[in-house]
């Protein structure tokens, strides 16, 4: 291993079984290793640090403390003394304690609570002057490959642009969008009781799988030691999705990603930067685990066991993940200041912008731009004043939940009748509290002129409205067209007259919330906090009928049609197949006709669900759920159930046994099960489709429409495809790796832009002595004229001095004064010629009559070369005004044009 280089730290946290017993336990472990026994052998690993929890729930608190010292500390430490980012993982099955490591509960905080306390207060961990620490959050949720932003204040329903990832090849991971807190120690619960409030306001509280999102804390911190040096740091927490269950959908996706990305990279076949890219952009959470992964961070891995030999090959697999894992490499290093990245993007921007005006904004350039200036915007965000970015952003935290009807923390010891939330997920359940006011009425629905607002399937505008009369007697009504949207303990009630409700009462709303009335004075145990109830035993899904027919079991009653009937009225498919139940009861004995009735029930409930999602999702194709039943009444109730999806000719109010034949078309069958399993699709389809901007794309695609049934051939094609599309990437990638990768390609296109930069600027050189030699050839021509003139006035000063002595001639005949009218001017010699002018006419031979006028022919010598014009030759120093005749000034403009070329 390179001595820059940094393996994970692995820990495994082991949660015993309930009544301790060899037999049921599946975990062993000796020093250092833990060992898994599973029908499929014994899976061993090596880790760092074994924290074994006791089933005592009271001992939780020391045994949070016991992981915080052994990796909480640590994580510390490297941040703050060594400046070294650090990400921790938490990885196991679903209920094996991985929230409870990172968040923990209230009396027993988890890992991210305590970080957070001590790193506000770092003199006792640290071993350093720490001056000032200033500390950024933010949260992230990854569901269904989409990011959520934990801390955004403005309404679930407004969010458009969710928070993205980008990598920086220096910088590392970089989250754009996400909301960013400054922390103080005060803020500390009220920002973990945000984030988990918001984690439930986005989720359908009916139905919803706590394991099937990832959870990210993201702590930014930047310390100024005593002596005035600076460090910065990130931390994160990832909170994992569980890798085992509903692994077909949700964010398991991301989770596979995330192991194949690790044992890619265990494998270190030295695949150049672009396969890495490929493999790290495979979905949201492993291109933000990045930097843990293979960058320059610490990472530290937490698997969280359960021994119990039923959870035997849970407990293998995320020991197998942490083995894949001790294989990764890091290079840790010091991460620089923002203000240092700032510098740094604002460099490149330049460069990449010279990059543009050289070689045109090709794709890779414009995504470099856009990518370096979302930083540079997120670097800019930084408050300049801490403490009032943090009580504006705790403002607009409480303004998000009083919006939705939500009370603040301070507000929760309230003795006034309020509502719970329910969730499958122990964390959320009951995390959102709406306090009914007394005297008041409190209105319920999706319009946000109510008083506590809701979103989600099946939530009308104007759901219900309750009244608190005096904290004690509390009412509910509901409007006509809401009858099936509100379920009060599993059964409709009815529009007419207001209904009185108890302590304990459930109401189920749409399908999205299920809420759990609590009116403290009515109840005496409930005041004095002795209700020893958990909030998941006390709320049960309407489906189970569990409100309804206990006393018709317990009495030993024949379930007769009548009796059931009422309870139809529940359901839309219910209704619908009541011929087929008052068929069936008589003939069945009294437990069976109970229990063919609850699944039919249940079932029925479900596929009232799924046409909900089916209208909102694709209204337009006019599909239909609904119920049949096999006559075979040895089998299991529910393999009795057929359900089957018709499509209709037209909209409308679906009757199909009534309707003509042609007016529908039966698309599939499906078994109970399988109807389950595409129903978790909807559910995943319709969250996504109410996520606008990133809503559903899945359409008649076979995999991921769950309202096709696809046939082998449509899906080998699909196969077929689809490998062909990956191969040909392989290809296009394979040969960049050939070609020595991007790196090399962009190195021989910035030569290749420094050469065109320099025969650009000596294109503009040679353009610029072009202009010059033509300005001197002008200036050529006009001495040449001149020349000419001075020429023809000496021709006539000849011809008048033709006759008389050389003294003569030079007293009578100043040259400065030369006559108006040339007699030997072109025109004139080319007109008739008189007798006069003729006798004009003569030669001057330079060579010859050196220092004399003689006469004769014109005599093109070497010495007269260069200086001819016309039919004259004039030799220097013979005449006045040899200034202008030099040699110099008289080189012709074909010179210069020869220089040119
Ligand atoms: N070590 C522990 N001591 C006491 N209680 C624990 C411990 N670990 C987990 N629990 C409790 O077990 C329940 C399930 O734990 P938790 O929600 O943390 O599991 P999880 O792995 O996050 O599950 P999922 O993946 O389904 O979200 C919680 O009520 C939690 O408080």
């Amino acid at each position: 291993m390179d001595s820059g280089e940094a393996t994970v730290r692995v820990a495994a946290r082991i949660r015993p079984v309930e009544q301790p017993s060899y037999q049921a336990t599946a975990i062993s472990f000796v020093d250092s290793t833990v060992a898994v026994a599973s029908d499929a052998g014994t899976e061993k690993t090596d880790v760092e640090c074994i924290l074994v929890e006791t089933s005592d729930a009271k001992s939780a608190e020391a045994s949070q403390e016991q992981v915080f010292q052994s990796l909480g500390q640590p994580i510390i430490q490297g941040a703050i003394a060594e400046g070294i980012s650090q990400g921790l993982l938490v990885y196991g099955a679903s209920g094996s304690g991985k929230t409870f490591t990172v968040i923990g509960t209230k009396e027993a905080p988890g890992l991210f609570p305590r970080l957070l306390r001590s790193l506000l207060q770092p003199d006792g961990v640290v071993d350093k002057e720490v001056g000032e620490t200033r500390i950024w959050f933010s949260s992230l949720e990854v569901l269904n490959d989409q990011v959520q932003d934990l801390l955004a204040s403005q309404p679930l329903s407004e969010r458009r642009v969710a928070p993205a990832f980008i990598h920086h090849p220096i910088l590392g991971v970089q989250a754009v969008g996400a909301t960013e807190v400054p922390v103080e120690a005060c803020d500390v619960q009220e920002l973990i009781d945000f984030t988990l409030k918001r984690r439930a306001l986005g989720r359908t509280c009916l139905h919803a799988s706590s394991s099937r999102s990832s959870q990210i804390y993201r702590l930014r911190v930047e310390v100024r030691g005593t002596s005035g040096r600076k460090t910065a740091a990130t931390i994160c927490l990832f909170d994992l999705a569980a890798p085992t269950s509903a692994c077909s959908r949700g964010d398991c996706l991301s989770l596979a990603a995330l192991q194949t990305t690790v044992k890619e990279l265990g494998k270190g076949h030295g695949r150049g930067t672009q396969y890495r890219d490929a493999l790290f952009s495979s979905s949201p959470l492993t291109l933000a685990m990045r930097d843990t992964l293979e960058g320059t961070w610490r990472t530290t891995l937490v698997a969280t066991l359960l021994a119990g030999s039923q959870h035997a090959q849970e407990s293998a697999a995320t020991l197998r993940f942490a083995r894949d894992l001790q294989l990764l490499r890091t290079r840790p290093v010091a991460a620089r200041m923002r203000s240092n990245q700032l510098q740094l993007l604002q460099e490149e921007v330049v460069q990449l912008r010279r990059d543009a005006d050289h070689f045109g904004l090709g794709v890779q350039v414009k995504t470099a731009l856009e990518d370096r200036s979302s930083l540079i915007a997120e670097c800019m965000k930084q408050a300049a004043c801490q403490a009032e970015e943090r009580r504006k952003f705790a403002r607009q935290r409480a303004k998000a939940l009083e919006w939705c009807g939500l009370m603040p923390e301070s507000s929760e010891s309230t003795t006034a009748p309020h509502l719970l939330n329910m969730s499958d997920d122990p964390v959320l359940a009951g995390c959102l509290l709406y306090v009914l006011q007394r005297g008041e009425r409190t209105s319920i629905g999706s319009d946000v002129d109510n008083t506590i607002v809701f979103d989600g399937l099946g939530i009308l505008p104007n759901l219900c409205s309750i009244i608190n009369q005096d904290d004690k007697l509390v009412s509910m009504s509901r409007p006509d067209f809401a009858r099936r949207h509100v379920l009060l303990n599993g059964k409709t009630i009815s529009a007419s007259e207001s209904v009185v409700l108890s302590h304990n009462d459930r109401m189920c709303l749409g399908r999205a919330q299920l809420l759990l009335l609590k009116i403290p004075l009515q109840d005496a145990d409930a005041q004095q906090g002795q209700n020893s109830h958990t909030l998941q035993d006390e709320c049960k899904l309407p489906g189970d009928l569990s409100e309804y027919l206990p006393e018709l079991e317990l009495q030993g009653l024949e379930v007769t049609f009548d009796k059931v009937s009422a309870v139809m009225e529940h359901s839309d498919s219910l209704k619908y197949v009541h011929c087929y139940v008052r068929d069936l009861l008589p003939k069945l004995p009294p437990s069976d006709g109970l229990a063919c009735f609850a699944a039919l029930r249940r079932a029925c409930y479900l596929l009232d669900e799924a046409n909900m999602i089916t209208r909102e999702v694709r209204p337009e194709d006019h599909l239909h759920f609904q119920v049949e039943l096999i006559w075979d009444i040895e089998r299991s109730p529910e393999e009795v159930l057929l359900i089957c999806l018709l499509r209709y000719a037209s909209k409308g109010n679906p009757t199909p046994r009534t309707g003509a034949p042609q007016d529908f078309q039966v698309l599939h069958y499906w078994s109970y099960t399988r109807f389950l399993e595409k129903l978790d699709y909807m559910r995943d389809v319709h969250r996504l489709h109410c996520q606008g901007m990133h809503g559903w794309t899945g359409r008649s695609d076979p995999l991921h429409d769950p309202w096709l049934e696809p046939s082998v051939s449509s899906l080998q094609q699909y196969l077929l495809t689809n490998s062909l599309a990956c191969n040909q990437a392989a290809n296009i990638l394979d040969n960049c790796a050939k070609d020595q990768g991007l790196a090399t390609a962009r190195k021989a296109c910035t030569s290749a832009g420094h050469a065109a930069a320099d025969a650009e600027q000596l294109r503009s050189r040679i353009d610029e002595l072009v202009q010059e030699l033509e300005d001197k050839n002008a200036e050529l021509e006009e001495r040449d004229q001149i020349v000419n003139q001075l020429k023809e006035q000496m021709a006539q000063i000849m011809s008048l001095v033709g006759g008389m002595a050389p003294g003569e001639a030079a007293e009578g005949l100043p040259f400065e004064q030369p006559e108006p009218e040339a007699p030997c001017s072109r025109e004139k010699r080319d007109s008739p010629a008189s007798d006069a002018e003729h006798s004009c006419t003569m030669t001057v031979s330079a060579s010859t009559s050196e220092g004399g006028f003689g006469g004769g022919e014109v005599r093109d010598t070497e010495r007269s070369r260069g200086f001819r014009v016309d039919n004259f030759g004039v030799s220097k120093g013979n005449l006045g005004g040899g200034a202008l005749l030099s040699q110099s000034s008289l080189t012709p403009p074909h010179y210069y044009r020869d220089l040119r070329r």
